[in-house]
């Protein structure tokens, strides 16, 4: 496909995701119609999707319309790509500008529209971290993730890793967020069928993510239960650093499906316990609430929740982290701790749950909290720990 074919296919996509179709099954279902394009081109477009849809505010803003077209003149225009060669009706590619195209757009007006936020939350989120911080958050989340890799320092060392990668094409560099943690520099796109990968060597984990699970206190030789462990990342990450008895739980146990074997293939046991099979379990010294949230801090990977999220659904959620919270707290032991995760910059979802928690339980203590950005290097993560009586 011609660089201009492709965003004609991107055009479309976006049209299809703007009426409400979730990104990845619009890319699934526009891959499946098209099976001439192959996994270049597919890559390619999903770029060019996930970068408008990061943008998509001020690029309709520069493009003079609220339409996959519009999004993607404002794209062309913003990176200063030869409009006229990409728009000129050749091929598969999309046609000129209307005389009213070329009239269109407009520089996005300063903070939310110029930031990609949507206007209800910008105040937020300058109420969560101050102007200056929500501002360079916002602007980190207009551009793609970097791609971490968390080393299994239990069975091999970054250095390692990084020559048997950098042997097989994939440049990296250690993160200064977490000593696990490398930045993928090059070569990000072979790593899936990397050896190091399909062993166990090393997983994807955002850098952020495993600073915050660097953060979890547990004795050695400890339980450690992930109340909220969905795939597992930040079990495995725990159990890499610490010899325990790890236990996952999850509202959704199909979510933890390829833990056992992702663990087995780490080096690690975590047995799985089914919703409603906690109370036989005893205490825990370690229980971890990784709450399910708005997802602010990973935004970045997912653009369209950053569109999506209401204030009702930031209503329904923070509901959801206080009874995840007080239900969690159950299986703490004495003086053991409750650990509050989110990946969300908002502070209804951080510091205030904490805070509603420490009303609700009065006997408990409130000690470290963390906020990581974007602006960090990683994605956007709250970190609290709770001490029981
Ligand atoms: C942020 S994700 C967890 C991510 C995971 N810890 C990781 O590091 O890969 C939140 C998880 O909470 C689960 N969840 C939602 N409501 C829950 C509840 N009431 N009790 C336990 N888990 C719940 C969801 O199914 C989801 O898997």
């Amino acid at each position: 496909m011609t660089p201009a074919a492709r965003v004609a296919a991107a055009i479309e996509l976006l049209d299809d995701i703007l009426a409400g179709a979730p990104t990845e099954k619009a890319l699934t279902v526009w891959a499946r119609g098209h099976r001439f394009a192959g996994s270049k081109d597919r890559a390619a477009i999903r770029d060019l999707v996930y970068d408008a849809m990061r943008r998509r505010r001020s690029l309709a803003a520069i493009g003079g319309a609220q339409t996959g077209r519009g999004i993607m003149i404002g794209l062309a225009r913003a990176d200063e790509t030869d409009l006229e060669s990409v728009f000129s009706g050749v091929g598969y590619g999309p046609a000129p500008l209307s005389d009213e195209e070329k009239a269109a757009g407009t520089a996005p007006s300063e903070g939310a529209e110029a930031l990609d936020c949507q206007d209800w939350l910008w105040p937020e989120f300058k109420a969560s971290l101050g102007e200056e911080a929500a501002a360079a958050a916002m602007a980190a989340l207009q551009a793609r993730a970097p791609v971490h890799l968390r080393v299994n320092t239990r069975r091999t060392t970054l250095p390692e890793v990084q020559a048997q990668l950098a042997a097989a094409g994939s440049e990296t560099q250690p993160h200064p967020l977490s000593p696990t943690a490398l930045e993928v520099v090059s070569g990000a796109r072979r790593l899936r069928n990397d050896p190091s990968v399909l062993s166990g060597a090393v997983e994807f984990q955002d850098a952020a993510s495993q600073a915050v699970s660097d953060l979890v206190p547990l004795p050695e030789g400890g339980r450690f239960l992930d109340y909220c462990a969905g795939g597992g990342g930040k079990t495995l990450a725990i159990g890499a650093r610490v010899r325990a008895e790890l236990v996952a739980h999850d509202a959704a146990p199909r979510r933890m499906a390829d833990l056992p074997a992702r663990a087995a293939r780490a080096g690690l046991a975590v047995r799985c316990v089914e919703p409603g099979n906690l109370a036989s379990e005893g205490g825990f010294d370690t229980v971890l609430v990784d709450a399910p949230c708005s997802g602010s801090g990973s935004w970045r990977r997912d653009p369209q929740g950053k569109w999506a999220l209401t204030p009702e659904r930031l209503t329904e959620l923070t509901a959801l982290q206080g009874e995840i919270l007080d239900l969690a707290a159950r299986h703490v032991l004495p003086n053991g701790r409750l650990i509050y995760v989110t990946c969300s910059m908002l502070a209804q979802e951080n510091g205030a749950q904490v805070a509603g928690f420490l009303a609700r339980h009065p006997d408990w203590t409130g000690t470290v909290t963390r906020q990581f950005t974007p602006a960090d290097g990683g994605d956007g993560f709250f970190f609290a720990e709770l001490i029981a009586p």
